[in-house]
């Protein structure tokens, strides 16, 4: 195996006038996941259509597993497709739903039963093969149509928003499943999201993109830790971006020490998801900090009007300031 599972080489794609993608390249080595994060329009669905071979580019070449595919039809791909509506057969079984890309590539029924089976364990649905999928959950549903999607054992596993459909909640259990099961796959992924979270907890590389280009990419860690510009911060979930002419200053959440340094004027308070979320006048500038509730109780001192803590600077970066400037004119 060529030790690249996919590799988009200056891949170029237009609509009309939309420049829907701008010369993106990017690579994902074999077995591992890669996220492609950016805002809504900024093209990742488009980039997944050409790898899927749903669409062509303009110009640019898709290779996979070393071989160009760029103008072969999806079934000559060694690649299943999940989508964000993912369109399960209701008048099927879980099993039948499952087997149904075996069958739709010619495997026997035994076989094709046999590997849909593999399949629903990988996703622990084993004990619900009999059950119509219109009698499933949400969250029972989207681990059928990945049962579905695995099945036929491809190389490459696209997902489209693979958890946009489902509720806070199911969407935080699902994701740790995921983690582990893409852990376990032989497969490569590549997945679509807009999402920060869902991208740091999914992926272990990770392609920001806007306005049809990719703007940064790496390992998932790397480009939260350590992102290229206030964008891409920004859109990675940074929330203290001080000002600084034409640059911004990065003052990353673990750059905050708390019970260290000065106390500081908390401006505003809000109970958050599991805790308090803090708006502090400090001598840089306004900070935003995130406290558990425990933080909150030994922390904030003075009736909850100050909090003691301390900025490590050199935990802190300047970035470019590109905020209002999206590369390529658009969006
Ligand atoms: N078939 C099409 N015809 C015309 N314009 C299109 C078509 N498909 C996509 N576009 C345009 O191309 C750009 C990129 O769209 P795309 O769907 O790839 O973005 P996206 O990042 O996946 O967005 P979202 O997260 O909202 O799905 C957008 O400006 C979109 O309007």
């Amino acid at each position: 195996m060529s030790a690249l599972a996919l590799d988009v080489r200056e891949v170029h794609k237009h609509y009309g006038g939309v420049r829907a993608l701008q010369g993106v390249s990017l690579s994902l080595p074999g077995g591992e996941t890669l996220a492609l994060l950016g805002p809504s329009g900024c093209g990742k669905s488009t980039l997944l259509r050409l790898v899927a071979g749903l669409e062509h580019p303009d110009a640019g070449h898709i290779v996979m597993d070393g071989r160009d595919v760029t103008n072969a039809p999806p079934e000559r791909r060694d690649l299943s497709l999940v989508f964000q509506e993912y369109a399960l057969f209701p008048h099927l079984s879980v099993l039948g739903n499952a087997a149904y890309g075996p069958r739709a590539r010619g495997l026997p029924r035994h076989e094709a039963h046999t590997r849909a089976r593999a399949a629903l364990a990988l996703v622990s649905l084993a004990q619900l093969e009999r059950r119509r999928v219109s009698e499933l959950s949400g969250g029972q549903q989207q681990r059928v149509a990945l049962a579905r999607a695995l099945a036929p054992r491809p190389r490459l596993l696209l997902l489209d928003e693979p958890l946009s459909n489902l509720d806070e909640r199911l969407r935080g259990e699902l994701q740790l499943e995921l983690r582990a099961l893409f852990a376990r796959l032989d497969a490569s992924v590549l997945l679509v999201t807009h999402d920060q979270r869902e991208a740091l907890a999914l992926s272990n590389h990770m392609a920001l993109m806007r306005a049809g280009r990719i703007v940064q990419s790496g390992r998932t860690a790397d480009v939260h830790a350590r992102p290229h510009s206030a964008w891409a911060a920004a859109f990675l979930g940074h929330r203290n971006l001080l000002p600084r002419g034409r640059e911004v200053l990065l003052v990353p959440e673990e750059a905050i020490e708390l019970d260290a340094g000065e106390p500081y004027p908390v401006s505003e308070a809000r109970p958050g998801d599991s805790g308090v979320r803090l708006r502090v006048s400090h001598d840089w500038g306004e900070l935003q900090l995130h406290l558990s509730a425990r933080e909150a109780q030994r922390s904030l001192t003075f009736d909850r009007a100050f909090v003691r803590l301390r900025v490590r600077q050199e935990a802190c970066r300047l970035l470019p300031d590109d905020l209002a400037d999206p590369p390529g004119g658009q969006a």
